[in-house]
Order: structure tokens, then C-alpha cells, then sequence
């Protein structure tokens, strides 16, 4: 039987025009394109069925809200077809995979997130090549969680992160290794992909939460981390330097302990592309340690701030959120 896969159409560069302002999706564009495209109609690729969004959106404004629009557009459709591939832009589609791993719980199908850096419509695009391959990947590999296909690689969706502005190679899996590698043959790395359970498929609502984002900089002032834990914050991400390393100042170090008293959980991210937080390597991140700071160990700050909504989305304690936060739920993290 010929597999069916539910591609679902965002938005992003896969399905836009140029226009005077610039690059815009347009109603209808990345059907007409596709149905003229003879590749994707080949005896060996699945069936598809496209199913564009009303609101066609360049993903710099996606919010949370969308990630639930996506969420439920799966769930609603999750019996019918054997796979997903949500065609998203590059901007946010990181924060985007994030989310959906965290929401989508227990999958027993491939959810694929791609999209391209040159439109699909458009000479030496790289659309056809990533929607083409993750077709076939999402109709032939068992790969049971929400990865993120680009430039020849699947990466977990949780681990990937944007890391090129305009080049193809646009993202990395810079902490975790690809789950499968598209060369001359396919090749899948068995012991990365998370295995499959026979619980049946549960979708966590997400709502917009206001989470602060503060990256250390030399002479950063504490006044800059004051402002950041004002209402309504629910949790700050701080990007330290290193291992998890910031300026043993005590201006600093009040503001923080000030925010475990307001029970805002804060999360230790680093600014460093690869690597992990070790906040016991150092006097200076024992000290954020000794004020409440847990630790993101190896986990994209894309991956931190959509756990950070899915539990903050929850009805949970600070003592719950910060102990998961430092805990592996989709494969997001290496604890140890
Ligand atoms: N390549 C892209 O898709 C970029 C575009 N601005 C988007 O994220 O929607």
C-alpha cells in the first residue's frame, strides 16, 4: 500500500514570491509550483495531500499560538495519514521543532519539519531537494519523533538550531549528532532514535508565556537583570559564558537569589555553540548554583524556551519546573 503523508504549509521561503517589499508567501503558490514539479509525482514517492495554512506567515512571526495550530492540525489528522512534514520557515522552524517535541508525546509516526533558502519556485532552490527527501524519509524510515530535515541531514528537532543566515547548510545539531544522513545511500543512526512506546499519541497545550532572555556581557549591570525579572516574567534564560560562568558580583548574584525568592525559575544556558553547562566547574557558576540557577546542561536555548512553555503551560510548582528543566523528556538533553 502506498503511504500517505500529510504535508502541512506554514508559511517561509519554500512558498514565496519576490514582491516590491521583498519575499512574500502567496495563496496557492507552493501547490501550482509542486503540481508542475514531475518529481514529486514519481511511481516510488508517497502520496501527498497539501494542506496550506489560511494565514501564509514568514516565520519571524510565529508565536505560540501557531505551535498549538500546528499541534492540533497533526492531532486532527494523526489516524488518517502515516507521516507529518510541516513546511515552515528557517527563521524560527528550530523553535517551532522544539515545541512540537515537547507537545507531541508519544508519537508512533515521523513528524518532519523543513522548508528552504531559496524558494521552491526559483532557479537552484534547495526546497525541492528537502521537501522531496523528506517525503520519502517521512513514507520509508521509522523515525518516530519530531526531527528536522535540511541540507542532506535529519536532526532531532529539540537539537537543531539556524546556524547559517543564507547559506544551505542553515542548520546544525550542534550537541547531538544527525539521526540520519542523506548521501548516495541513507543512512540512520539506530542508537540516536528514540524508540517507540504503544501509548497512544497526547497533545500538551502551549500558551504564550513571558519568559525573559538575558546574555552576559562583560560589565553587565545588575540593573539589566532587575528589569528582567519585573512582572510578568515567568522564568529568565540566562546565556552565560563558558561552562555555565558569570561575574561573581553581588549585585548580580542578589538579583538572581531574588528571583528564586519570587520563584522565578532561572535557567543556565551558555552562549557557547557547542558543549555544556557544568556549573561546578568554577567558583563563578557555583555561585549562580548556590542562588537557585539549574542548569540546561547541553540544550539549545531554542529547546529551553519551548520547554519552558510547554511546563510553564502547565499547572506545575517552580520545584516541578526547575527540576524538569534539568531532566531529559524527548531526547532534548544529555544529563549527567
Ligand atoms: N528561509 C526562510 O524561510 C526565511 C523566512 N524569513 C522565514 O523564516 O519564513
Amino acid at each position: 500500500m502506498k503511504k500517505h503523508i500529510y504535508i502541512a504549509y506554514t508559511g517561509g521561503t519554500i512558498g514565496m514570491r519576490p514582491s516590491a517589499q521583498g519575499y512574500v508567501p502567496v495563496k496557492d503558490f507552493l501547490a501550482d509550483t509542486l503540481a508542475a514539479m514531475p518529481e514529486f509525482h514519481r511511481p516510488e514517492m508517497p502520496a501527498f495531500t497539501l494542506h496550506e495554512y489560511s494565514q501564509l506567515m514568514d516565520s519571524s512571526d510565529m508565536s505560540p499560538h501557531d505551535w498549538q495550530v500546528i499541534a492540533e492540525d497533526i492531532q486532527q489528522n494523526y489516524n488518517e495519514y502515516d507521516g507529518f512534514i510541516i513546511l515552515h520557515g528557517t527563521d524560527t522552524m528550530a523553535y517551532t521543532a522544539s515545541a512540537l517535541s515537547f507537545m507531541l508525546e508519544n508519537l508512533q509516526k515521523p513528524v518532519i519539519v523543513t522548508g528552504s533558502q531559496i524558494p521552491l519556485a526559483e532557479l537552484r532552490s534547495d526546497g525541492q531537494v528537502n521537501l522531496l527527501n523528506a517525503l520519502y524519509l517521512a513514507a520509508n524510515y521509522p523515525i518516530h519523533e519530531v526531527s528536522l530535515f535540511f541540507n542532506n541531514r535529519l536532526m532531532r528537532g529539540n537539537r537543531s538550531k539556524k546556524i547559517h543566515a543564507d547559506g544551505f547548510a542553515a542548520f546544525d545539531s550542534p550537541n547531538f549528532g544527525p539521526l540520519l544522513e542523506a548521501g548516495i545511500s541513507i543512512d540512520v543512526q539506530r542508537g540516536k532514535v528514540l524508540p517507540i512506546g504503544n501509548a497512544p499519541l497526547t497533545v500538551t497545550p502551549v500558551t504564550a508565556q513571558p519568559v525573559g532572555v538575558v546574555t552576559l556581557y562583560p560589565g553587565i549591570s545588575a540593573d539589566v537583570l532587575r528589569n528582567a525579572i519585573l512582572q510578568p516574567v515567568n522564568a529568565l534564560i540566562l546565556l552565560s559564558y563558558g561552562v555555565g560562568n558569570a561575574p561573581k558580583n553581588a549585585a548580580l548574584l542578589d538579583q538572581l537569589k531574588l528571583a528564586q525568592q519570587k520563584r522565578i525559575p532561572v535557567i543556565n544556558c551558555t552562549q557557547c555553540l557547542r558543549g555544556r553547562v557544568n556549573m561546578h566547574g568554577y567558583a563563578n557558576g557555583t555561585a549562580l548554583a548556590d542562588v537557585g540557577v539549574v542548569s540546561a546542561y547541553d540544550m539549545t536555548l531554542e529547546a529551553c524556551l519551548a520547554k519552558l512553555h510547554y511546563l510553564l503551560s502547565q499547572q506545575l510548582s517552580y520545584e516541578q519546573i526547575t527540576s524538569l528543566m534539568q531532566q531529559d523528556l524527548r531526547g532534548e538533553l544529555t544529563p549527567r
